[in-house]
């Protein structure tokens, strides 16, 4: 039976109060409590005022402010409580003792967020801050469409209580919240999970490509000048705006087959966490396809124009594809009018990234800067690129065999598809290297073969013709190579 001996006395909650350091939360708690007891014998409207004015008295003694961060505010959602949300979660701590933990389709990780009456306590800049979750239900109404009529239910609605000194008001709003926000902006891209988009299928696929600035065997200093190139180039909004240009960057990787400008673009898009945005010339049907693809590119991503060489063949017709139903063709001048106008012109923190191998084919007016700022060279594998790839696949640092390999690779040109190729084979490392060893071997045989003049009788000292009597299928390559040479050597002797 209840009696009003068991009810507290108003000087033993104020008591309570004060020893709590005159927390506006607690009162809110003590307020509930005595609202229970004299739930039977007060009416609701009495309870409001009373609780109103007390909240109002304690207020005044208080020195501590309350922030109330709603979930949402009408129809909208609350940036700043999402922000919240998954700031808390990398602050969790072990007096937490519950936790909400969820997985959304597709997310690599858990997402861990506090449950509701949980606290989490926060340091800033010599200030406290103490966060708390608060839930209350409330009643939604809502048309059902079959039946035409309104149905009524229960809604959990969320908020976030942020508690400090009423001194730090300004600092909280101006310097806390913003770096609330630019530190959940900051977690978000780590777990972003990067797109890529193509125009061969219909819904973006997830990239699942592990390269990383680490795995990627390339001249150390030229990595480092590309890292430094983005990092800067991401940082510079104000700058883009202030000098009035797009903000975009556009990149040539230039490099034999299998030497890893794929590798490369991946690396840079998980760098950045971008999302990818495939073009291949020949696949795009019409200008509309095109416009459409350009348009709906988001900020933050990577467009792809690959295999440029072979779009400036289509170019001449001769690649094939690339003609829509009214028979009007998508030409590399086409595509470039729309990057340089349209698509730089309504997006932001853009990367256009055009690759080719063969640069020397490339029209000079195609390398101009603003279209393609760095160049970046993606050569057969160097001795440094080696110890990379042997980290990569077998987790050595050196042994003996280096020595070896980095004298044959400094003779034989090899891409590292190729000797990554002879690593997958096994994961014994002296297995692996033995087994590069005869490669690299029987690569400087071939190429030695490739590069000996057959004497042959009438066609003595007719280097053109004795190379047409090698095997196409083991000098393709190194032919390709020698021609080169010599057609350089032919354009030196021209010119001087
Ligand atoms: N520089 C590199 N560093 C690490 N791995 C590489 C590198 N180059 C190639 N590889 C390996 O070889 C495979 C093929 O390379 P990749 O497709 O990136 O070369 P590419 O230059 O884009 O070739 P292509 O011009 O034929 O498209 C990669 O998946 C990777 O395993």
């Amino acid at each position: 039976m209840f009696s009003l001996s068991s009810m507290p006395s108003t000087s033993s909650v104020l008591s309570t109060y004060t020893t709590f350091a005159a927390s506006a939360m607690l009162v809110r708690t003590i307020l509930n409590e005595v609202q229970t007891i004299t739930n039977q014998f007060i009416p609701q409207k009495l309870q409001d005022i009373l609780s109103s004015k007390l909240e109002g008295l304690f207020g005044k003694f208080s020195d501590q402010l309350t922030l109330i961060i709603e979930q949402s505010e009408g129809f909208s959602v609350n940036e700043i409580y999402q922000a919240a949300e998954l700031y808390l979660s990398t602050r969790i701590t072990p007096s937490i003792q519950q936790l909400r933990v969820s997985q959304a389709p597709g997310e690599k990780s858990l997402s861990v967020t506090i449950n509701k009456g949980q606290k989490v306590v926060d340091t800033f800049e010599g200030m406290q801050l103490t966060w708390e979750l608060v839930t209350s239900e409330k009643q939604k109404t809502s048309l059902d469409y079959d039946s035409g009529l309104y149905a009524s239910e229960t809604a959990e609605h969320k908020s976030f209580h942020l508690s400090f000194s009423k001194i730090f008001k300004d600092k909280v709003l101006n310097k806390y919240l913003p770096y609330v926000a630019e530190r959940s902006k900051a977690i978000k891209e780590t777990k972003k999970v990067i797109k890529l988009y193509s125009l061969c299928a219909a819904d973006a696929i997830n990239l699942d490509h592990p390269s990383t600035f680490d795995t990627l065997a390339m001249d150390p200093v030229l990595k480092q000048a590309l890292i430094d190139d983005l990092d800067r180039f991401v940082k510079r909004r104000e700058f883009y705006s202030r000098v009035g240009k797009a903000w975009k960057r556009g990149y040539l990787l230039y490099g034999p087959p299998g030497t890893g400008k794929s590798s490369l673009i991946a690396a840079m898009a998980n760098y950045l966490k971008f999302d990818i945005y495939d073009m291949e010339l020949a696949s795009l049907r019409s200008n509309s396809d095109l416009r459409r693809l350009l348009v709906s590119t988001g900020n933050r991503s990577i467009l792809v124009i690959e295999d440029i060489d072979c779009s400036i063949e289509l170019e001449n017709r001769q690649c094939g594809g690339g003609y829509d139903e009214n028979n009007s063709q998508v030409t590399l001048s086409g595509l470039l009018n729309f990057v340089d106008g349209l698509w730089s012109s309504c997006g932001d923190e853009r990367i256009i990234v055009f690759t080719t191998n063969y640069k020397e084919r490339l029209d000079p007016a195609l390398l101009r800067p603003g279209r393609m700022d760095m160049h970046i060279h993606m050569s057969y594998l160097t001795p440094g690129g080696f110890k990379i790839l042997a980290f990569n696949y077998l987790k050595i640092k050196s042994h003996s065999m280096f020595d070896e390999i980095e004298e044959l690779i400094k003779e034989v040109e090899v891409t590292p598809a190729e000797v990554a190729e002879e690593f997958m084979k096994s994961e014994d490392a002296d297995v692996a290297l033995n087994g590069l060893v005869d490669f690299l071997l029987r690569k400087k045989e071939q190429t030695m073969k490739c590069e000996e003049p057959k004497v042959d009788e009438g066609t003595q000292g007719n280097e053109e013709e004795n190379e047409s009597l090698k095997s196409e299928e083991d000098c393709t390559g190194q032919k390709r190579n020698n021609v080169n040479k010599k057609k350089k050597k032919k354009k030196k002797l021209k010119s001087f």
